[in-house]
């Protein structure tokens, strides 16, 4: 509809305005000499006992198995140095009060980067919002509890269809309201892509580009998070609307 497309005009706009000219280029694998220094540095602390494979990858980012203290489960999500859309990432740091005045190379723009996701999701739980756990950050990389058992992560929705599709949507609704008027932060990227469906619970991940709701585009972000959500769980035959649903997070 008309609104929508102005909302998603208007993103790209704001993208686009510093997005970097080139394209980004496809470099695999994230294990440059730093990033190897932080993972020693994690291992000498005993943080990750042993790591795994490749949970899932994408341009900013892979996501690794990994085993923690206790041989506990962990996910280690490393972000690219080089070829990560920092740009992209500086637009969204711009935006935030947490990370006012960061400037400066790459490094220092994934490095914020990074520290933000882990922030983001420890606001996330603190007020009852289901993440991956924090365990800690440093540098380029980021330690998560583990979501899935024995090296098998859970599925995201867009690759399963809930048994209870109406009560998985009114849970992913509550984090949503959750988020906004509790932890004052809209996810960004929320979409069947960044929701993990783990004993029949909705896990939400990928929180690194959350904004404060005082960001400038938050409002265009919580809009494109609603309709990503309705349209998913329409298909899915639940009852819902984006009116519905935007009332419902920004209620008092
Ligand atoms: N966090 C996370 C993820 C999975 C995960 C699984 C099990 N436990 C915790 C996290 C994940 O795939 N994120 C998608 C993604 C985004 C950007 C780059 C790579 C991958």
């Amino acid at each position: 509809d008309k609104r929508m497309k102005d909302i998603e005009k208007k993103i790209d706009e704001y993208r686009m305005k510093v997005k970097d000219s080139g394209d980004l280029k496809a470099e695999s694998g994230v294990f440059d000499a730093p990033t190897l220094k932080t993972l020693y540095t994690l291992a000498s602390k005993g943080i990750i006992k042993a790591m795994g494979g490749v949970v899932s990858t994408g341009k900013e980012a892979d996501v690794f198995h990994a085993l923690g203290e206790d041989e506990r489960e962990l996910a280690i999500k490393i972000y690219r140095i080089t070829t990560s859309d920092f740009q992209k990432m500086q637009d969204y740091l711009i935006g935030d009060p947490r990370f006012e005045g960061i400037r400066g190379t790459k490094k220092d723009i994934v490095f914020a980067w990074t520290k933000k996701e882990h922030r983001n999701l420890e606001r996330a739980m603190e007020v009852g919002v289901r993440v991956p756990r924090p365990v800690t950050s440093e540098r380029n990389i980021l330690v998560m509890e583990f979501i899935g058992k024995d090296e098998v992560p859970a599925p995201r929705l867009k690759d399963v269809r809930p048994e209870d599709p109406k009560g998985i949507y009114s849970k992913v609704a509550e984090y949503m309201r959750l988020l906004y008027q509790k932890a004052r932060l809209v996810h960004g990227d929320l979409s069947e892509y960044n929701i993990l469906l783990y004993e029949g619970e909705p896990i939400i991940i990928d929180m690194g580009q959350a904004v404060m709701l005082d960001h400038p585009m938050s409002s265009e972000f919580l809009a494109r998070d609603i309709r990503n959500i309705v349209k998913y769980f329409k298909k899915m035959g639940v009852d819902c609307s984006e009116e519905r649903l935007n009332a419902y997070i920004m209620k008092k």
